[in-house]
């Protein structure tokens, strides 16, 4: 069975408070750019195994999180053994969700392979159990995210007829190191309200949480950013924890500005 995991990017990202158990409550509205992603195949085998192809991820086969949705899912749900093959395409250190997309589309693949029928509630648990933005996979639709991310609301958001570009500037950030640098506070007009005004607002009034620190130190995503702003984009911003940045445009042209080297699809 052949999955595309797709990635997603954030649209405003407050971070709200540190917890007791060292994660952060934030707010952020998740969507899926379904043009971007990696392939995941999961078949029945006699033993379970990993290989991969395409970008080389940093971590060792035995960490990578289809391995871990594979263990997961025998563990809880006693599935058989298969074999895992990764395309791997969405840059990673990126804030794209990538391997928790991965995790995801395993998990969802296993559910289907051995025909465990389980319901949305267990497969947002299991997925929730792999990472904080790996639940938002299993809806794969706008959603307002809250909690450490896996608490889900569906959002309303009609972005047909608007281009993505996708810049991933070379540096990475790890999702630990962003966090770290976090000065977290609730804002005075919550997210799922300020979401709801036009696109062409949101450039005033949504903001990433992370971008202040993680611009400081790395100018090279500021200015990846300034360049989607200067091409025409009416709203851009940094994925998640970064680096990637993207810039929503009313025009594929722009989208293909010659300054960038992004990658461009049109928005559902
Ligand atoms: C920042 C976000 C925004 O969507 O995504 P990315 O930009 O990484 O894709 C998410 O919060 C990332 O989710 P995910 O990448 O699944 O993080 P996890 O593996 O659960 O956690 C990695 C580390 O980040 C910190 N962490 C994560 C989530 C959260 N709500 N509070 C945290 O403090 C913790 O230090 C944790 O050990
Ligand atoms: N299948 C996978 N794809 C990407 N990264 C993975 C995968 N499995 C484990 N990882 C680890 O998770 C880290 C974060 O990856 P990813 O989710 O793609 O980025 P981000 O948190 O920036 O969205 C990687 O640096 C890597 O060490």
């Amino acid at each position: 069975m052949i999955r595309k995991a797709n990635c997603k990017i954030n649209i405003g990202l407050d971070v709200l408070c540190r917890r007791e158990d060292g994660y952060h409550e934030l707010a952020t509205v998740m969507i899926p750019v379904y043009g971007l992603y990696d392939v995941v195949e999961v078949e029945h085998a006699a033993q379970t195994s990993f290989r991969s192809s395409g970008l080389t991820v940093d971590c060792s086969d035995a960490d990578n999180l289809c391995m871990k949705a594979v263990r997961l899912m025998q563990a809880c749900y006693g599935a058989g053994d298969v074999s895992v093959a990764l395309d791997k395409r969405i840059p990673f250190g990126a804030g794209l969700g990538g391997g928790s997309s991965d995790a995801t589309a395993v998990i969802l693949a296993l559910d289907e392979l051995f025909r465990l029928k389980l319901p949305e509630r267990e497969l947002i648990d299991c997925a929730a159990a792999l990472g904080s933005d790996t639940a938002f996979f299993v809806r794969n639709t706008p959603q307002l995210c809250t909690g450490r991310g896996e608490v889900m609301t569906p959002v309303k958001l009609d972005l047909r007829g608007l281009w993505i570009a996708v810049v991933k500037p070379d540096c990475g950030v790890s999702t630990r190191e962003a966090y770290a640098g976090i000065r977290p506070g609730v804002p005075a007009v919550p997210l799922a309200e300020r979401i709801a005004r036009p696109v062409t607002e949101w450039q005033t009034f949504l903001k990433n949480d992370f971008e202040p620190h993680i611009f400081a130190a790395h100018p090279e995503i500021a200015a990846a950013k300034a360049a989607l702003l200067d091409a025409g984009a009416v709203y851009a911003a940094m994925s998640g924890s970064g680096s990637a940045v993207f810039g929503l445009f009313d025009d594929e042209e722009k989208a293909r500005s010659r300054s960038l080297t992004p990658f461009v699809f049109p928005l559902q």
